[in-house]
């Protein structure tokens, strides 16, 4: 199998001040969302992958959801330019660590703005949220950088969760899989599965049909199990409130 590594980040003490848009806030359980991050970065061990730390930013409320820091296709990572403000900072030491991992860089720059959850891979083809964090001029910026790689960069919209991932992710045949009622336009995916839980929308692709997916999503689990997959579930109870999910722990670096 090849060697696929992870860039991670801890989680900053002031996680519980973390930024929600879509949800109501509630307590946090620090050293709770500690042991759960490590048992996500155990996770992905387990099958073989190599974790790389980024810098933790204490400062940054929100710096372990570090999928939003970038965007990685072939050899290039596009360093995000988030579209909250207070996320700004997380990016610099992120471009650091990707780089030192042999990657080459370019940047969102202002007026564009993009988070990496907002944006979902498949092979070729880039799917982009925009209408939250992510604006038009960082969708074309984006597509300037992916387009001359031989990536079809495609904008959906998306109103009624954070990030394009809050509301997709895909199964390894590139069937879209979602939550109907947090999904703005199904119809804007080739192929597309409804998933029977908001959480059951999350999976991270381990690879040899493995799905690394929240333990909020049960019956998801089982509709993925009865399709042949099997799911690798992790307990992230205390990151989902603050609407994060499993794709956002990490940025994937496939060989
Ligand atoms: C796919 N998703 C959801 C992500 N990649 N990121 C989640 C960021 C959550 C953070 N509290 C925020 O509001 O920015």
């Amino acid at each position: 199998m090849a060697t696929t590594r992870a860039l991670v980040r801890r989680p900053s003490p002031r996680l519980a001040e973390g930024l929600i848009t879509h949800i109501d806030r509630v307590p946090v359980d620090l050293d709770l969302a500690v042991r759960q991050w490590q048992e996500y970065v155990d996770a992905l061990v387990a099958v073989g992958w190599e974790c790389v730390e980024v810098p933790a930013i204490d400062d940054c409320p929100d710096g372990v959801f570090v999928e939003d820091t970038m965007v990685v296709f072939g050899d290039l990572a596009v360093i995000a330019r988030a579209g909250a403000d207070e996320r700004r900072p997380e990016a610099a030491e992120a471009e650091v660590s990707v780089t030192a991992q042999g990657y080459r860089v370019a940047r969102i720059t202002e007026p564009g703005t993009l988070d990496g959850g907002d944006v979902l891979k498949i092979g070729s083809t880039v799917y982009v949220g925009l209408g939250g964090r992510t604006n038009q001029e960082g969708i074309d910026q984006l597509r300037g950088f992916l387009q001359p790689l031989g990536a079809e960069v495609i904008a959906v919209p998306v109103h009624k969760v954070l990030h394009l991932k809050s509301a997709v992710t895909a199964l390894p045949d590139g069937t879209v899989i979602g939550y109907e009622p947090l999904v703005d336009d199904p119809a804007a995916f080739a192929t597309y599965l409804a998933v029977p839980e908001e959480a059951g929308s999350h999976v991270v692709l381990l690879g040899e049909n493995r799905l690394l997916m929240a333990a909020s999503a049960p019956k998801s689990a089982d509709l993925f199990r009865s399709l042949g997959y099997h799911p690798v579930i992790v307990d992230i109870s205390e990151f989902e409130k603050l609407e994060g999910c499993v794709t956002c722990l990490s940025v994937r670096l496939r060989a």
